[in-house]
């Protein structure tokens, strides 16, 4: 299976809006990530709006010819303008005001009455419906009861524990993100993983077989700085390709 790259473009925003105005502008990023090799853009409007606004959306929808990866919280008024706009992919996160990034998965089997109306009719209205959830064996089949097409793993415990230098626990972590998604697979669902990936952890979630697209933003965002977009995104895909390869041979 190939593997994709989701580049998440919501921290050029944040960088423009530490001044307001227009620039840096995210759609200038995604074009840039696109012609860079990027698969698809991952954008995550907050009900705060800290980062991505309204019209990031509606300008990226019109300039964007790979896929957009709508993230939004679970919420009415979130559910209307994913239905106005009706991206490729609508991928429902868990969201707190005051969380500095999203700390944790979707807890989709304490909520499924809840989220259950937002799956249906986001799925009527044509977008492939995504739960973003910890690696976790009850997640993963409530999830699959719900009727998502996809789930992506949250990946931010993982790099936590490498670079906190607690490499067994990060071993454990990586196994339950294998488990997760050799199960979510078997299942039928399609697996997706993300959140903080660097270039020194990508590899062995790159590996994971089943995982068919990596989302990744605040790190590629961060390197931009250093080496320019264009260069971080290849080398994150060479990476990403590299561990495939590997893992296959
Ligand atoms: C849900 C998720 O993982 C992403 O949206 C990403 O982390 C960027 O958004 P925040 O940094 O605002 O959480
Ligand atoms: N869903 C994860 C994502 O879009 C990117 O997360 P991050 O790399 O910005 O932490």
């Amino acid at each position: 299976m190939t593997l994709r790259l989701g580049v998440n473009i919501d921290h050029v925003a944040t960088i423009r809006n530490a001044r307001g105005g227009a620039h840096p502008d995210p759609v200038r990023a995604a074009l840039q990530a696109q012609k860079a090799g990027a698969d698809g853009i991952t954008a995550h409007l907050r009900e705060d709006r800290r980062h991505i606004g309204d019209q990031d959306i509606e300008r990226l929808i019109e300039a964007i010819e790979v896929p957009l990866n709508f993230e939004m919280a679970a919420t009415q008024e979130m559910l209307a303008i994913a239905l106005r706009h009706r991206p490729h992919a609508a991928c429902i996160v868990p969201e707190k005001r005051e969380e500095r990034t999203t700390e944790g998965g979707l807890d989709v089997a304490a909520h499924h009455g809840q989220l259950r109306p937002f799956i249906e009719q986001l799925t009527e209205a044509g977008c492939r419906v995504s739960l973003f959830i910890e690696p976790d064996p009850v997640q993963i089949a409530v999830a699959h009861a719900l009727g998502a097409a996809v789930v992506e793993l949250h990946t931010g415990k993982y790099v936590e524990l490498c670079f906190a230098g607690r490499t067994q626990d990060a071993e454990r972590e990586l196994d339950r993100l294998r488990q997760a998604a050799a199960d979510g697979h078997k299942r039928g669902l399609e697996i997706h993983a993300g959140h903080g990936l660097t270039f020194d952890t990508v590899k062995p979630v790159a590996a994971i077989p089943q995982i068919v697209e990596l989302n990744i933003g605040h790190f590629l965002i961060g390197e931009a700085i250093f080496s320019g977009l264009d260069t971080a995104i290849r080398r994150m895909r060479a990476l990403m390709d590299e561990a495939r390869s590997e893992a296959a041979a």
